[in-house]
């Protein structure tokens, strides 16, 4: 049986970003990735600082997992990371959830296909703007969107890019002009990734937040859009596992 690695499961919690923001459910975050996005606020997946507590796990033992924690109080699984879309077999995780009765939501950057994308239920894909230091591959996006598309997923996607200055939210809206059939998110980014003080940290994001709005009210560009914060962020501050 394939075997996946994974940094932590926890949950249940509530979706802090993005088209289910809100959302009662529970997290598995794999680790590895093929980006290092200079702000990543999750960056112990892929820099070797937690090495020591990667697990490799089957599907079933991920899911035992959840249930030890979880027991009977959750129905939703986001699958993040990392880039879970390194993984090809993840679909043996995905459908088993799914024949357990849970939705499965996917976080990933857009830089890598899996057939498996047609079987999620709600799946964030989050280019990455100029600030990241990352550069899009658009023929990789291009045929990413378009399988999608051609698939009849459209209401299961959904784009989300992450907003730190100007240069950022010109690249966001190049990102949904390209791709004018999908649901549109622009959210805050935080990169006082080290600040402990959760309460100075929820004033600054809330800063922050207002001056993305500010920006796309004022963008004609930026009609059919949402705009929201990292909420786990402004409740929970920069920890783990929450
Ligand atoms: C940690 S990533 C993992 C999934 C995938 N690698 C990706 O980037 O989409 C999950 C989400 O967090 C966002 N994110 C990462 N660091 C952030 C930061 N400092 N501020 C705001 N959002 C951030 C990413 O853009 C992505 O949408
Ligand atoms: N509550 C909560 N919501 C999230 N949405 C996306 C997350 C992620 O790190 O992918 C995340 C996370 O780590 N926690
Ligand atoms: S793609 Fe996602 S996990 Fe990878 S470095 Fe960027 S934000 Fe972090
Ligand atoms: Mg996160």
């Amino acid at each position: 049986m394939n075997k996946f690695p994974v940094l932590e499961i926890f949950g249940p919690t509530i979706q802090g970003e993005g088209m289910v923001v809100g959302r009662k459910t529970m997290f598995v975050r794999t680790a590895g990735c093929d980006y290092s996005c200079s702000w990543c606020d999750s960056a112990f997946t892929w820099d070797g600082s937690a090495k020591d507590e990667i697990q490799k796990l089957t599907a079933p033992e991920i899911i035992n997992a959840l249930d030890q924690r979880g027991g009977d109080y959750f129905d939703h699984v986001t699958i993040s990371g990392g880039n879970p879309a390194l993984l090809k077999n993840l679909n043996e995780l995905i459908d088993s959830l799914h024949e357990k009765g849970c939705e499965v939501a996917l976080e990933t950057q857009g830089s890598k296909w899996q057939a498996w994308f047609l079987t999620i239920d709600d799946l964030t894909i989050s280019p990455k703007p100029p600030s990241s230091k990352m550069s899009t591959n658009w023929d990789v996006l291009d045929r990413i969107i378009a399988k999608l598309e051609e698939a009849g997923r459209t209401t299961h996607t959904s784009l989300k890019v992450v907003i730190f200055n100007d240069e950022d939210l010109e690249y966001a809206k190049q990102v949904h002009k390209r791709y004018p059939n999908l649901a549109f998110y622009v959210q805050v980014g935080n990169e006082a990734l080290d600040e402990s003080d959760d309460q100075n940290l929820a004033l600054h994001l809330l800063d922050q937040y207002e001056w993305l709005i500010d920006r796309v009210m004022h963008s004609s560009d930026l009609n059919h859009v949402r705009v929201l914060p990292q909420v786990h962020a402004l409740l929970w501050g920069n920890r783990r596992g929450v």
